[in-house]
């Protein structure tokens, strides 16, 4: 019944059947919610009782038995964890404190960039966004980034990429729990093969950050996420008191959830200015007008970049990073609207048939910013027609850095440069088609020749 693109399947079937769905995937009851109104009631009305996570085989084996926070079950351990990230890795102050280090991080990269305008070569945008942000989120995370060769002999985005594609690979044993131990995909194996090497990473990368403080060798810079987790370990006095394999866990997490959501969804921006010229113009002439072509974006100028805010909402409605948000469980019966909503049941957002309800926005399909002029319609969780980080209790903890990251660079990339397609390809040919995994990419890479715009000394 679900084929490649499950959010679109899904999206089909809610138009014959309507926008509470209920379909049994294996021998799992499965809600699918697809329009604002049903979203509110599941995650506003009755947040509460869809708080959970299901059981999934990839948390357990991966996650360190669901020990993380996103995958974690309601409950005391999950409001603790979420607690300690939200207030100390996830605050305005703690993302503010990294902004030296963003700005290192994307001159080196546009550095890069200006070397093939010089030499009228392509850029694959789509790699390059994506390890420019693996390298922000490894200096954030471990305080420093890391040489492919140092991780394992297949190099670390590779084993982050095999543990992307292990989870999100639709498993049996998810919905048919009784032969999960029988791993007929052999799934699990594979799983358990990439955790190893994480999680000999991690060690090392804990102990290494052990010594350092012993040393008192960490005085004088920012903390970074394991620095602030080492400070809460073992101690009886705090209330978020973790142990060495929670903090494993929230690592990866961390790595997962920040990785490639934000590189996605500049990918996705940028594709549709390219394929949008009319568009990517009015982005420049903001940029030109309240920057100026004397010098690079500043995070502190963000806030004033009104039409770019819209670019990336309209970004997020039409291309979610993560369509199905992440499957939410009931912890109680329910009814909702005359539907009886069982214990355990999985539930499922379709976000991304949410950002093209037609009662809610008009021409769905098309890419219009300016819908958002005069409009207070935002991405945060408030507007249910809106849902790119989902809303409520669970919603996402991370949208403050991840709207930091894909405006900035965003920003910075289509300042500071005009983007021409190779082979003389036209914008309208650009290739929009999705691939789906734990989020949603464009299938094919980037590629685009930049020439720099801004009067700046090379
Ligand atoms: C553009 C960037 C991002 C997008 C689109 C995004 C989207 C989402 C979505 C859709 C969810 C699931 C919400 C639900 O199930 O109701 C989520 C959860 C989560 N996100 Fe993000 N996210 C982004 C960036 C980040 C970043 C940078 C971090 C942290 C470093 C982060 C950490 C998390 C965590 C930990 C959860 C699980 C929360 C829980 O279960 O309690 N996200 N995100």
């Amino acid at each position: 019944m679900l084929g490649e693109f499950p959010h679109r399947d899904l999206h089909k079937l809610a138009k014959q059947h309507g926008p509470i769905m209920h379909i049994r995937l294996g021998l799992v009851p499965t809600i699918v919610v697809s329009s604002p109104q049903a979203a509110e009631l599941f995650l506003k009305t009755h947040d509460l009782v869809f708080a959970s996570r299901p059981p999934q085989e990839a948390a357990k084996h991966i996650s360190y038995n669901q020990a993380g926070m996103a995958f974690s079950e309601y409950g005391s351990y999950w409001r603790n964890v979420r607690k300690m990230c939200t207030l100390e890795l996830l605050s305005n102050l703690k993302v503010n404190s990294f902004r030296a280090m963003r700005k290192e991080e994307i001159g080196l990269f546009i550095d890069f960039i200006r070397e093939a305008a010089r030499d009228g070569v392509a850029v694959d945008l789509s790699a390059k966004v994506s390890s420019l942000n693996a390298d922000m989120t490894c200096r954030m995370v471990f305080g420093k980034k890391f040489e492919d060769s140092e991780f394992d002999e297949r190099g670390f985005r590779d084993v982050i990429q095999e543990v992307f594609k292990l989870s999100s690979t639709p498993n049996l044993g998810n919905y048919i729990p009784q032969i999960a131990k029988f791993d007929l995909q052999g799934l699990t194996k594979k799983m358990k093969k990439a955790s190893k090497v994480f999680d000999n990473f991690f060690e090392k990368i804990i102990d290494a950050h052990i010594q350092c403080r012993d040393s008192n060798n960490s005085e004088g810079r920012t903390k970074d996420f394991v620095d602030v987790m080492l400070s809460f370990m073992g101690s009886q006095e705090s209330e978020y008191r973790i142990e060495r394999s929670n903090i494993k866990a929230i690592i990866l997490d961390m790595l997962s959830a920040s990785i490639d959501s934000a590189s996605t969804t500049v990918d996705w921006a940028l594709a549709e200015l390219i394929k949008n010229p009319n568009i990517m113009e009015k982005v420049q002439k903001e940029l030109e007008t309240k920057v100026g072509i004397e010098r690079m974006v500043e995070e502190s100028d963000l806030e004033s970049l009104d039409y770019l805010n819209m670019v990336v909402k309209e970004t997020l409605r039409l291309h979610p990073a993560g369509p199905l948000l992440i499957p939410h469980a009931s912890m109680g019966d329910c009814i909702i609207n005359d539907f009886h909503i069982p214990k355990n049941a999985h539930i499922i957002i379709n976000a991304w048939a949410i950002g093209r309800d037609p009662h809610a926005w008009t021409e769905p399909e098309k890419f219009i910013p300016e819908r958002f002029i005069g409009s207070d319609v935002d991405v945060r969780g408030r507007d249910f027609q809106l849902l790119p980080f989902g809303s409520g209790r669970r919603g996402c903890p991370g949208i403050q850095l991840g709207l930091t990251v894909v405006r900035l660079v965003l920003a910075q990339l289509v300042h500071s440069f005009d983007w021409e397609l190779p082979n003389g390809m036209l914008p309208a040919d650009l290739d929009m088609t999705e691939e789906f995994g734990l989020t949603v990419p464009r299938a094919k890479h980037l590629l685009a020749i930049p020439t720099y715009r801004l009067v700046h000394k090379w």
